[in-house]
């Protein structure tokens, strides 16, 4: 297969915008939804890149255009496709299964026959966008056969491969029918990426055991001690690298007057109430939306916070709105809105303002300038850049951040008041904490974690990344890993 013109690639199921169909039948691009597309956007920008990926529509032929400076190259899906690849195994099967199978994985054979032709279109598309010697950098669970499928079709390439989800422990992965063949994917890359370093150990034990390649034992750092996989003469590196956020640009636009001004207009908006909390994601079960709402309920119940002075909004993006545990998930969090609302609301004073619809960036700033309290409650969740985008915001020192333990942020995030999403008594008392904390201790705590997310940022993520893919494979495994024991 010959070679494209790019030097650097970067494949995402995704584009970073979607193809939308207005009424009238005409189209418009727009932003794509999620972290992934936050956080590698500023990148690829910056690097003159080419970027392949889904268009989000099924059926429809494009060729290679330029959106915003990137050279996107659309990679097609039928209308079967996107149900037994995008919404069946990605979503219905990987997603819950990598998630603590929070929700029971479907393992049907028609879908991962799907999953394996449309990694196969995305390594061919990749092929003829990449030129010789480039470096491709592939994204996530829906594409963890394309490194070996590439390194098939281009030897000549350098390939790295970035997981933004949790990796399993090896009792879940284990269920997975297509275990040795998803391990095997993945070992086609120079480099493999995790949040965190549990994620990296997970992985390189199931190397060992289902792909029978001798490996490093010691323990991975976080942008450091890389582990190492030895697939016959090629090493394959393996470490954590925590995503992160644009905290600098953010920081500045939460700065600006225009910002300022509308935080002030919406806690006007939402009758002046002494407190504010704030839960800002996609609607999806991972998120804990429920895990929050229900500590409010109990909350207003015993008496512990007062309906008038206490208020919540809820933003939640649509999201996989045609996979079925999506669609009931939305039905259970939509009723218990509803009830809260019936128990402690007034007439034109809900307790819960919720709104399901994506909310533009500036405003969605100015949420977060304007919340006492953000709320963070996954059950399951690989990073969460919200989390970092809230204190990114809170230029003022103010505010304060509930953040679950069983996020990648809660690793570095440590000022949060840090959360069992699954005692529900720690969350409501982590709740109160949040809505009642001394003002100087709340600004010592948002200080550190204003720290740690404008040091480690989005760009620090993807130069530790790339940069350890560039160093050559076989001396860089030397120099960073332990010795390989088979
Ligand atoms: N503009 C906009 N961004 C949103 C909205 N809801 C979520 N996001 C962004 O989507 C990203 C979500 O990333 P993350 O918290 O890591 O969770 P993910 O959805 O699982 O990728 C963040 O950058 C959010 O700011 C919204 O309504 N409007
Ligand atoms: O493309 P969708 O099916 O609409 O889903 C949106 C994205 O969700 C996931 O995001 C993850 O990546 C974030 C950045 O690393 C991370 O902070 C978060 O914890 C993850 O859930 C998914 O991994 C992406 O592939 C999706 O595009």
């Amino acid at each position: 297969m010959g070679s494209g013109a790019s030097e650097f690639v970067v494949v995402a199921n995704r584009l970073p915008v979607d193809l939308e169909t207005l009424p009238d039948g005409s189209t418009r691009w727009k932003r794509s939804p999620g972290g992934l597309v936050t956080a590698l956007e500023p990148i690829l920008r910056g690097k003159s890149g080419a970027w392949v990926g889904w268009p989000g529509v099924a059926d429809t032929d494009l060729g290679p255009i330029v959106e915003d400076g990137i050279e996107l190259h659309p990679v097609r899906l039928s209308a079967k496709e996107v149900a037994d690849y995008y919404e069946g195994f990605s979503n219905a099967t990987l997603w819950p299964l990598y998630h603590d199978v929070i929700v029971k994985p479907v393992y049907d054979r028609t879908w991962w026959d799907a999953y394996v032709e449309v990694n196969r279109r995305f390594a061919e598309a990749t092929s003829k966008a990449a030129a010789h010697g480039a470096t491709v950098w592939i994204q996530d669970y829906q594409l963890q056969l394309v490194p070996k499928m590439l390194r098939m079709l281009r030897p000549d390439l350098t390939i790295g491969f970035f997981l933004h989800i949790p990796f399993p422990p090896v009792e879940l992965f284990m269920q997975m029918p297509w275990r040795t063949e998803i391990v095997e994917g993945l070992l086609g890359a120079d480099l493999i990426g995790f949040h965190l370093p549990g994620g990296a150990q997970n992985f390189l034990y199931l190397a060992r055991r289902l792909a029978g390649q001798p490996t490093s034992r010691g323990n991975v750092g976080v942008r450091s001690k890389l582990g190492v996989v030895q697939v016959g003469f090629r090493n394959v590196r393996v470490g954590a690298f925590p995503i992160s956020i644009d905290s600098g640009k953010l920081d500045e636009l939460a700065r600006t007057k225009s910002v300022r001004d509308r935080a002030k207009q919406l806690r006007k908006e939402l009758g002046n109430p002494q407190r504010i909390m704030l839960g800002v994601d996609r609607l999806d079960y991972t998120k804990g939306i429920d895990v929050r709402l229900n500590a409010i309920r109990e909350l207003l119940e015993e008496g512990r916070i007062d309906p008038a002075e206490n208020i919540m909004v809820q933003l939640a993006t649509p999201s996989r709105e045609r996979v079925e545990s999506y669609v009931q998930m939305r039905g259970d969090i939509e009723k218990q809105v509803g009830r809260i609302n019936g128990e402690f609301g007034q007439v034109g004073r809900p307790v819960v303002h919720y709104l399901h619809r994506a909310i533009p960036r500036e405003e969605l700033t100015a949420f977060f300038v304007a919340a006492d309290v953000m709320l963070v409650t996954p059950l399951r969740d690989g990073m969460n850049l919200v989390a970092k985008e809230y204190v990114a915001c809170r230029t003022d020192l103010g505010g304060a951040l509930v953040l679950s333990e069983f996020t990648g942020a809660a690793a570095e995030l440590r000022q949060a008041y840090l959360t069992n999403p699954h005692d529900l008594e720690d969350v409501k008392d982590s709740m109160v904490e949040a809505l009642t904390q001394d003002r100087e201790a709340g600004r010592r705590r948002m200080r550190g974690l204003r720290r740690q997310v404008l040091a480690h940022d989005v760009d620090r993520w993807a130069k530790s990344f790339l940069s350890a893919l560039a160093r050559d494979s076989v001396a860089g495994a030397a120099l960073l890993g332990d010795e390989v024991q088979a």
